[in-house]
């Protein structure tokens, strides 16, 4: 009999799982199960024709650029022929160069307002946050090793505030995670986060900057079919797709579909998972029940656990898929007239740290910003326009996106989505108007376009300990399910983009051969 693989999620790690599971067991059926109709997860990117011109920009309502050492990203841009749509974000681009925080006037008025982080000792020494940079570098390489005794693992806000002090881990530490987790860095567990700082500190008797230093081991490195694509990633610091990141999730869903190996459901969801006979059985909700050989679960880990018949759920690992907390966040695109030059300094983009106060506990109902990003630098060749201008003085519009929620209560959303029904402007966005202009500093045109894309429970804050947790849910699996079920994801080995298609491709090696 054939063999029968079962992918549930139709997300980045799903269709990552589905392509490489079929490549490598050629007569395989796969079937893949998603709950949407559109496969893809969170990564949407959008065409839309500007209001009264004749212009398109492409916006993005999840990730929005990719870093080019994920190798496992640059294989399928190989594989899928991908290669003549990439557009690239060089190194020495402004874009790059130029990332800013935006301090809240409650930090004081030496430090406040929108800074460059310093990136050279020149752009340091004129810097207000070298008040708290320097020190903070300089303490780190000479301080102690001041890790507690059998110390496993714990928050990135704690791990700062031992090796750079509280300042830093305040300003710094919890606005870099609100940018990748959108979480507070009080809560995500260090060595899920950034295990190499965790490897890095180990290995320099305690300091991160020592452990740097310090000549260490390469990881080994795995092949990846990557072709030339390696050589096209030369001084790029991030690059994205013409139309945006779904031009690789589209790609992946088309070739799954061109390929005739595996049978998409969509619309279907999972009800109930248990094990039958050396066989995982798989129950949709319309009643329809598969008995593949194998399961790769890409789900989120608590609508699996969900899934699970009551036995499974009531062994003590398998509540791991339950740990850890998700945050969500309103991605809110902006296209304002004019070229970015009049309305934001050239650069990625700015983060805020968390309040000095901490974060409040209710929605006051105004949007609270946890970063924006200044898309027009980075990506504004995706757009376009009658003049075909386009760059930081000449382009026709500038779009932007402000990133809102996280730790923060969410306020109410209008009833009004995007600008294109043309009812006026809801206090929501007319609120995020007068944030970015205190920001900014400078007063703002009406925006030609904006629009709201709620993402609920998008990314997963990984809790310290995430990683043991994770050792026993997988001896549980294998003891279970005696490999049959795979567990991936974001919410298991991490939520980049790189991440998630690693996930898949780790997941196709290690499917059992039988
Ligand atoms: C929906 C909002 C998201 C926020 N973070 C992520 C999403 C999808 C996920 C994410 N963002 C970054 C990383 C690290 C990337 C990597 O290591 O390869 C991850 C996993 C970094 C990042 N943050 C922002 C941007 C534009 C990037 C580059 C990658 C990307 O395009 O997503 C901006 C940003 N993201 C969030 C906030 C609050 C924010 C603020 C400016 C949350």
């Amino acid at each position: 009999m054939s063999r029968h693989i079962a992918v549930l999620g139709g997300g980045l790690t799903g269709l990552s799982s589905a392509f490489h599971l079929s490549r490598r067991f050629p007569k395989a059926r796969v079937t893949l199960i998603e709950r949407q109709k559109q496969l893809g997860g969170w990564v949407r990117s959008e065409r839309i024709k500007l209001p009264g011109k004749d212009a398109s920009v492409v916006l993005e309502a999840g990730p929005r650029t990719l870093r080019p050492n994920a190798n496992s990203v640059l294989e399928l841009i190989n594989l899928l022929g991908l290669k003549d749509q990439v557009l690239t974000v060089p190194k020495s681009s402004e874009a790059a160069k130029s990332r800013y925080l935006y301090v809240p006037p409650a930090y004081g008025d030496s430090i406040s307002g929108l800074q460059r982080i310093p990136t050279s000792i020149l752009s340091a020494l004129r810097s207000p946050l070298t008040r708290i940079l320097g020190p903070a570098v300089l303490q780190e390489v000479f301080k102690f090793n001041n890790k507690p005794d059998g110390l496993k693992d714990e928050s990135v806000d704690a791990f700062l505030r031992r090796r750079f002090g509280d300042d830093f881990a305040q300003v710094f530490g919890s606005a870099l995670i609100h940018g990748i987790y959108a979480a507070d860095s009080r809560k995500i567990g260090i060595r899920s986060a950034f295990p190499g700082m965790w490897d890095a500190a180990e290995h320099g008797w305690g300091s991160l900057i020592r452990g740097e230093l310090m000549p260490g081991q390469k990881p080994a490195q795995q092949d990846y079919e990557t072709g030339d694509i390696v050589q096209l990633m030369s001084g790029v610091s991030v690059y994205s797709f013409k139309d945006g990141l779904q031009v690789l999730t589209n790609a992946l869903e088309k070739h799954l579909v061109k390929q005739g190996k595996v049978e998409i459901l969509r619309g279907a969801t999972v009800s109930s998972i248990d094990i039958q006979s050396a066989k995982v059985e798989v129950n949709l909700e319309d009643g329809t029940s598969l008995l593949p050989s194998h399961v790769t679960s890409a789900l989120p880990t608590h609508l699996l656990y969900r899934a699970l018949s009551p036995s499974l759920r009531s062994l003590k690992p398998f509540d791991h898929m339950l740990a850890n907390p998700t945050s969500s966040v309103h991605v809110v695109n902006i296209v304002f007239p004019g070229p970015p030059s009049t309305i934001h300094p050239a650069g990625f983009g700015y983060l805020i740290p968390r309040p000095p106060q901490g974060y409040p506990s209710t929605s006051d109902e105004v949007p609270s910003i946890l970063g924006t990003v200044f898309d027009a630098c980075s990506l504004g060749a995706q757009d376009t326009t009658s003049s075909g201008k386009f760059g930081y003085t000449d382009a026709e519009f500038t779009k932007l996106t402000v990133m809102v929620g996280g730790p923060y209560p969410l306020p109410k959303l209008p009833s009004q989505l995007s600008s294109e029904n043309d009812t006026g402007t809801p206090g929501y966005i007319q609120n995020i108007l007068k944030q970015l202009s205190t920001h900014l500093s400078r007063t703002l045109p009406a925006p030609i376009y904006w629009r709201i894309q709620p993402n609920e429970d998008c990314i997963p804050t990984l809790l310290p300990g995430h990683g043991e947790r994770m050792m026993e849910l997988r001896s549980m699996l294998a003891e279970k399910f005696g490999g049959r079920l795979q567990v991936v994801g974001a919410g298991v080995g991490g939520v980049s983009v790189g991440d998630c298609v690693e996930a898949g491709r780790k997941a196709a090696l290690e499917a059992p051969s039988d």
